[in-house]
């Protein structure tokens, strides 16, 4: 045992505040801190400006008075006050160099003020993205580079093709992160650290991560209506414990585990005013985290760095997107079915297939996309067939592909003119490598109803940086198609049409906004040419959209319903009638 832990001044101040458990928790508290030799316990008052009762919730404004300082030297305890310290004249060089009075060791680096290792929970404030650079790349070229403009600009059909009666346009403007002014920048709402875990935890669910862990098939059970014994809190503890200490391979685990005890905490709290109606708030709080702390065998303020960072505000949030979660976990990682039975319904896996064969909503369990389209009547249904990339129609081009750039050479890209190869490691074009020439990891992305008479969209799960490319437009490569929706590319000379009717990818999903986030890109991967919805700065949550074009709009039978200030089509049919 340290001999701080019974050092009389620990002992009288405990007494003095009736914490019979400070010993214990020091004790503890030390046995976890490493290397004894140079540990101090510092003591300070805190100054509050309010009645706050919570020791860690400390503002700017309350003020730390250091008591004094109590060490260890050659097994002797020695105290050292403020004064001891400010009476030094010469600045402190290195540890143990001065001694004052007792011979108070003094560091060149203040005391910790709480003597705890706080590597652990310097990670407790929310899940730190993982470093996959198919999730919000971003891309940073430089701007000469990026405004090239290569002339050859997708267009609609030429007279070699018969226009089509929809038509995306295409923009090869490469869009440009903008340098805001301080005059100009318009206050952006920061994320709050719910958005920042939420956004961890989808970016984890859509990285190659896998849990090593194992789960208990039953999770302890507790209503919010009807309170938390103190069995059951205990048990919901223990599991939590069991969590944290398997989870080194999933921060997301471990915090999804913790949002659920702050929901059962908080519901203990509740049960335990019911139980003592004389305990205030605080007390009640207290009681709470002691019971905790005997189970985790945590340090109180261990406790509180761990578990209390974001209130109850992140179980209610998991809950809203539980079913879009569940269709990511058992699509992309079956595994993650056992961490979600933390926030959801114990259940099997639920959802199978590609990803985006799930339209989500919120609330509610996620829809088959098939039935999404049920009012369509197709003789055999919707039946969309997922690719990753574009398949070549045959028929139509005797076997080449139309995609190919003449004159391109395959090895240099057209942007950054470095060597292009789909060796990663040997690859030095960066251009848009969450797609070429890196490591693919499924895009952040889900298919979700936009409730709004668009039918479906398409919803950002992470972030995606200007610049960066968000999904490349796949389906059939083909040419003749008339009066249905085409992606025109090529040139006048060798155009193609790229359909996505039966097989593509999301982008087939992706609504016209007339104040868009992403847009359509040309870029040269090896010589064949490839159309790529790149971000405009998508925010995680939002809807992507690209402009659908005037030309596309002029065909369509439809208001549209972006729901923009400035919509430019908007009363287009009511417009039409009048006319
Ligand atoms: C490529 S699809 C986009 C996905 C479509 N919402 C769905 O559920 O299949 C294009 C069609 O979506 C609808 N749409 C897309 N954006 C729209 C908008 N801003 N307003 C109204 N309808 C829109 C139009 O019917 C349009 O022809």
């Amino acid at each position: 045992m340290h001999p701080i832990v019974h050092h009389p001044v620990v002992t009288k101040l405990s007494a003095l505040f009736g914490n019979a458990d400070f010993n214990t928790q020091l004790a503890s508290t030390l046995a976890s801190s490493g290397p004894q030799d140079d540990i101090c316990l510092r003591i300070d008052a805190v100054v509050c400006t309010s009645n706050r009762l919570e020791p860690d919730i400390t503002t700017k404004n309350d003020k730390s008075l250091p008591l004094g300082w109590l060490s260890v030297e050659n097994d002797r305890t020695l105290t050292t006050t403020p004064s001891q310290i400010a009476s030094l004249k010469s600045p402190v060089s290195s540890r143990f160099d001065v001694q004052i009075d007792h011979g108070y060791p003094v560091t060149s680096q203040p005391p910790s003020t709480d003597g705890i290792d706080n590597s652990r929970h310097k990670t407790v404030s929310g899940l730190r993205p993982s470093k996959v650079s198919a999730i919000a790349v971003t891309t940073e070229n430089s701007d000469s580079d990026r405004e090239t403009d290569t002339g050859s600009r997708l267009r609609p059909s030429n007279a070699r093709i018969e226009p089509s009666v929809r038509q995306f346009h295409s923009d090869t403007r490469f869009p440009q992160r903008k340098k805001p002014t301080k005059d100009t920048a318009v206050p952006a709402l920061q994320p709050s650290s719910i958005d920042k875990f939420i956004a961890g935890i989808w970016r984890q669910v859509h990285s190659p991560v896998t849990l090593s862990v194992s789960f208990p098939d039953r999770r302890p059970e507790f209503s919010l209506a009807t309170g938390v014994s103190q069995e059951v809190f205990r048990a919901v503890n223990g599991l939590c414990k069991k969590y944290y200490d398997q989870s080194r391979s999933s921060r997301a685990l471990e915090i999804v585990v913790q949002a659920y005890w702050v929901e059962c905490y908080e519901a203990r709290i509740a049960s335990i005013r019911f139980e003592c109606p004389s305990y205030t708030n605080a007390e009640a709080r207290m009681a709470a985290l002691k019971e905790a702390c005997s189970t985790l065998t945590w340090h109180e303020k261990e406790l509180r760095n761990r578990m209390i960072g974001f209130g109850n505000g992140l179980m209610s949030r998991l809950r809203h997107i539980a079913s879009s979660l569940e269709v990511a976990a058992d699509t992309l990682h079956p595994g993650w079915r056992d961490l979600l039975r933390v926030v959801s319904q114990n259940g099997p896996r639920r959802y199978s297939g590609h990803p985006h064969e799930w339209v989500t909503v919120d609330t509610t369990p996620a829809l088959p996309l098939k039935t999404t389209y049920s009012r369509l009547t197709l003789p055999t249904g919707f039946n969309y067939q997922f690719v990753d990339d574009c398949v070549i129609d045959r028929n139509a081009f005797d076997g080449d592909d139309p995609r190919r750039g003449l004159g391109i050479d395959l090895d240099i890209c057209q942007l950054c003119k470095e060597r292009q190869t789909d060796d990663v490691v040997s690859n030095h074009c960066s251009c848009f490598s969450a797609l070429f020439g890196g490591l693919r990891y499924p895009p952040p992305v889900q298919l979700f109803n936009t409730a709004s008479g668009k039918n479906n969209g398409v919803i950002a799960r992470c972030k995606f940086d200007r610049g960066t490319a968000i999904a490349e437009f796949v389906g059939l490569v083909t040419q003749g198609i008339d009066g249905l929706d085409v992606m025109m590319g090529g040139s006048p000379e060798r155009p193609f049409q790229i359909f996505q009717g039966q097989i593509g990818n999301f982008t087939r999903f992706i609504n016209h906004s007339c104040r868009p986030n992403s847009q359509f890109q040309k870029f040269y991967w090896r010589g064949i040419e490839r159309i790529l919805v790149v971000s405009r700065g998508v925010a995680a949550g939002s809807e992507i959209t690209v402009d659908y074009s005037d030309s596309y709009w002029g065909k369509l039978k439809k208001n549209c319903l972006c729901g923009e200030t400035g919509c430019r089509f908007a009363r287009r049919l009511e417009a039409q009638a009048v006319a």
